[in-house]
């Protein structure tokens, strides 16, 4: 018995929106001791710079360092993990890359600019960020796959130096970790984490780099610190616990549902997954297959938790219904596994992902689809998108006027300055008019 129990709603009930409101609450509570933590090793690292960072990494991933020349990963060690890894391993982080790759050359936003009848020429350039760091967490475990998915787009967008953390507790590196590095394109990595490395990369040590922009996931102390240089640099998001969405009319065997909701339950035990069904046979047949492939996991325990305390199994009436949730919901992952995803999708108007039909396992997606796997959580795909090549660019605007425009611009101005009391920026655009 897998000891799982699972809520059953049903969207027809006149509390729904309070349950499903109830259901998607997530509590991230800014917990104000860390924070001061937090706040001490910044300024000590801002203040210390190489000294600080030794001294925390020696204290929290039991290093031994002596002197900051030890804390940089030759690229030597990348370029060596690359070559001595299995070759099914190879095979398979090459692939990946290389989709990853192919997908971030789609979405580079190129400069444009137009001319007006008078000469006057308007435009957008677009410029890569000098430099990024990416974050890489390694304190539980490993994601090689994150490493790819940040740093592939940041090298199409064409960033000059990419500098990956990493924490090695023990001194223990992981190969794959570093391989993917390599392959990814990073320019200089280095072995430390926490928000020691976090405060490396934003302020710069004598060792470490300041960058313009820090980009990756990790844990409670890492995510602080982002919140707390943000300005100071740039940052992607702050990611939450993993989530997945499915839709499914009764027609899937639910062996894979019942994965599928397991792939992202695994992740952690906040994390959420979520079944729609207008089928309840089905709905049941999938908690039955949970209860039969539970204990044949490796992280049930996490699994379990994560379905027992923000899982659910939602009726609906009809798959319409299905997508006004899903839109409220505004989930990571969504998954349509239906007979026809496309007219699901475009009733779908929030999520970070859609993985359309009953083949596309949204596991497809984390490793080697090409899209990202860094997306929006916790209903925040209502406003923001998934990372891009688009997040290591950045916008500048041009403006060229011609005579003929300085002097038909120059009235506009000059009138709406003066309504300002803007004395200067009306004598200003005025010595140009005609
Ligand atoms: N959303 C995504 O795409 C995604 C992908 C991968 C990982 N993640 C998340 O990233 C997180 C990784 O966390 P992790 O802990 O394994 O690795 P981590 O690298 O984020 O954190 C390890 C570091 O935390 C610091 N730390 C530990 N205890 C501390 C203390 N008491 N005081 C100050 N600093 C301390 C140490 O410096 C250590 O190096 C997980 O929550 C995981 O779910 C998310
Ligand atoms: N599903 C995660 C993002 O929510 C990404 C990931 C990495 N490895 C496996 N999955
Ligand atoms: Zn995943």
């Amino acid at each position: 018995m897998s000891n799982v129990t699972i809520k059953h709603l049903n969207a027809s009930d006149a509390n729904f929106s309070q349950q499903l409101k109830d259901l998607l609450a997530w509590d991230e509570s800014d917990d104000l001791d860390i924070q001061q933590r937090v706040l001490a090793i910044l300024a000590d690292v801002r203040s210390n710079g190489d000294a600080a960072v030794i001294n925390y990494t020696n204290r929290f991933d039991h290093r031994a360092i002596a002197d900051a020349s030890e804390l940089e990963l030759p690229k030597a060690t990348l370029q060596a993990a690359w070559e001595n890894l299995p070759a099914e391993q190879a095979h398979a982080l090459q692939t990946a890359a290389d989709r990853v790759r192919t997908y971030a050359e789609h979405q580079k936003i190129a400069s444009w600019q137009y001319e007006e009848a008078d000469g006057t020429v308007l435009g957008q350039k677009i410029t890569p960020l000098d430099s990024v760091g990416l974050y890489v967490p390694g304190g539980k475990a490993a994601y090689p796959s994150s490493v790819l998915m940040n740093a592939i787009p940041a090298k199409v967008a064409g960033v000059g130096e990419l500098i990956m953390v990493v924490p090695t507790p023990n001194g223990e590196t992981n190969e794959l970790v570093l391989a993917a590095a390599y392959i990814a394109g990073v320019d200089r990595a280095f072995s430390i984490g926490g928000a020691q490395a976090v405060a490396a990369l934003a302020y710069g040590t004598a060792t470490i780099p300041a960058v313009a922009k820090i980009v990756g996931p990790g844990n409670i102390y890492v995510a602080t610190a982002k919140k707390l240089v943000f300005g100071q640099v740039g940052i992607d998001m702050i990611a939450g616990p993993s989530e997945i969405l499915v839709i499914c009319d009764g027609k899937t065997n639910p062996d894979w549902i019942a994965m599928d909701l397991f792939s992202q339950a695994e992740h952690d035990e906040n994390a959420q997954a979520i079944l729609i069904s207008d089928d309840g046979d089905f709905l049941a047949a999938v908690e039955q297959s949970i209860h039969t492939l539970l204990p044949t996991m490796e992280r049930a325990d996490i699994i379990r938790a994560s379905l027992s305390t923000r899982g659910a199994l939602i009726k609906v009436d009809n798959l319409d219904v299905a997508t006004d949730v899903a839109n409220v919901i505004a989930p990571e992952h969504l998954e349509l596994s239906v007979a026809d995803p496309e007219a699901l999708c475009a009733k779908i108007r929030h999520a970070g992902a859609i993985f359309m039909g009953r083949y596309t396992a949204e596991a497809l997606g984390d490793y080697c689809a090409g899209p990202n796997h860094v997306l929006p959580t916790s209903s925040t795909a209502r406003f923001s998108s998934p990372l891009g090549v688009y997040d290591f660019q950045k916008r500048t605007s041009l403006i060229n006027c011609s005579a003929a425009g300085a002097d038909s611009l120059g009235k506009i101005a000059s009138v709406l300055a003066r309504g300002e009391s803007l004395t200067a920026h009306a004598r200003s655009a005025e010595y140009r008019i005609k």
